[in-house]
């Protein structure tokens, strides 16, 4: 039986950590017009790195429509997505020119990114430095590393984040200081969740899952989602084991969703994967307000008002060894860009 670590993942906005000592942003929203003064030493630029610490997501409603072939097979989804706190770190720097790209990964749970099969070529993150480079008419010579913490293929959009955190570290690096919508044009040809990690926070989905309509936080929306419970502290329930989207999509297509599900691919990615269902009841049970398979599983997020209710879900997932790895973080929050030389 396994034993369930508990991490908590520190919000960067409130640690101030030593990086973002030249933060330049500190929103989803990357500025038009925000340049910063590149120093000098003797007439010669110095190599400088931009690093994003983009984080997760999870889908606070996700209601699954018909597949469209012109969406690759694609279902029609209208979905809540969330931000959440548990981040991963890419950075970016300029390689000399014609030199290529280059890209590092480090982080104790790479899942299926640590086998020796998996192609750097096709890492998400690659793929939309290739996408930018190819937009901006320029050789992709960049350094990329990935800090991974974010459970690969978990349902929690970690490829989606490394792929919107390359898009946001290009668009600073090389200056193009393209507005949002023009990067989530470029986002939506790689992934449907990319689009979202570029902003984080709250956002209404359509489409594939790819045209986003940021809910703001001042928003009646965004109240009422807080007045809910969807805000604030969450607990996130992940596993050595990973889920395959079109799977779970495939397994909803031949059995639905379950009465009263709000994320209606929770009963096919149980069916798959039944310990999430048992970290949901225990989780619920132990005085969640909310418990839900996040996106496409086998993730499960537990939404919980204090301190208190957070200790009693996490004894109760121990106890009933319901999660391999236990993590706190808050949601909503935003992806950080900063800038170090
Ligand atoms: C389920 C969700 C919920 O946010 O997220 P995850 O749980 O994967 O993170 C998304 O719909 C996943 O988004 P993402 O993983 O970006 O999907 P894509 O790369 O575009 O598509 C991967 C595969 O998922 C299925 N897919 C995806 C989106 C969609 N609207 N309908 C689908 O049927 C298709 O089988 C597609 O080939
Ligand atoms: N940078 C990346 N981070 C995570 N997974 C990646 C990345 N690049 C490619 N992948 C692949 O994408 C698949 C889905 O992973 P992930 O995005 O973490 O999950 P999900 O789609 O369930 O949210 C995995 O099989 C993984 O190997």
């Amino acid at each position: 039986m396994s034993t369930a670590t508990l991490e908590r993942i520190h919000s960067a906005h409130d640690e101030h950590p030593e990086h973002l000592e030249h933060l330049t942003e500190h929103s989803g929203q990357p500025t038009q017009g925000d340049h910063r003064e590149i120093p000098m030493r003797s007439g010669t630029p110095l190599p400088f790195t931009i690093r994003v610490d983009c984080p997760a997501k999870t889908n606070l409603t996700l209601a699954v429509g018909e597949p469209h072939a012109e969406w690759g097979g694609r279902h029609a989804l209208d979905t809540i997505y969330c931000a959440v706190g548990v981040y991963d770190t890419v950075t970016a720097t300029a390689k000399a020119p014609g030199s290529g790209f280059s890209l590092d990964l480090e982080g104790a749970h790479l899942g299926d990114l640590a086998s020796s099969t998996s192609d750097m070529r096709r890492n998400h993150a690659v793929l939309a430095l290739f996408a930018m480079a190819e937009a901006a008419g320029r050789d992709p010579d960049v350094a990329l590393t990935i800090t991974k913490r974010i459970p690969v293929g978990a349902g929690l959009g970690g490829g989606s984040a490394d792929a919107a955190a390359t898009i946001l570290a290009i668009n600073r690096l090389w200056n193009l200081d393209w507005p949002i919508d023009r990067l989530r044009a470029i986002a939506a040809t790689l992934g449907a969740d990319m689009p979202f990690c570029l902003t984080g926070g709250l956002a209404h989905g359509t489409g594939f899952g790819e045209q986003i309509e940021d809910i703001t936080a001042e928003s009646a929306a965004a109240r009422e989602l807080e007045s809910q419970g969807f805000c604030g502290d969450v607990l996130v329930g992940a596993y050595q084991s990973q889920l395959s989207t079109p799977e779970v999509y495939h397994a909803f297509d031949i059995m639905g969703a379950a009465d009263g599900d709000r994320n209606h691919l929770q009963a096919a990615a149980i069916s798959l994967h039944p310990r999430s269902g048992r970290a949901i009841s225990a989780a619920l049970a132990a005085g969640a307000r909310h418990a839900f398979i996040s996106g496409s599983g086998p993730s499960v997020v537990a939404f919980v008002p204090d301190d208190a209710s957070a200790q009693r879900v996490i004894d109760a997932w121990v106890r009933e060894d319901a999660a391999d790895r236990i993590i706190r973080a808050k949601a909503p929050v935003m992806p950080i860009i900063g800038v170090t030389q």
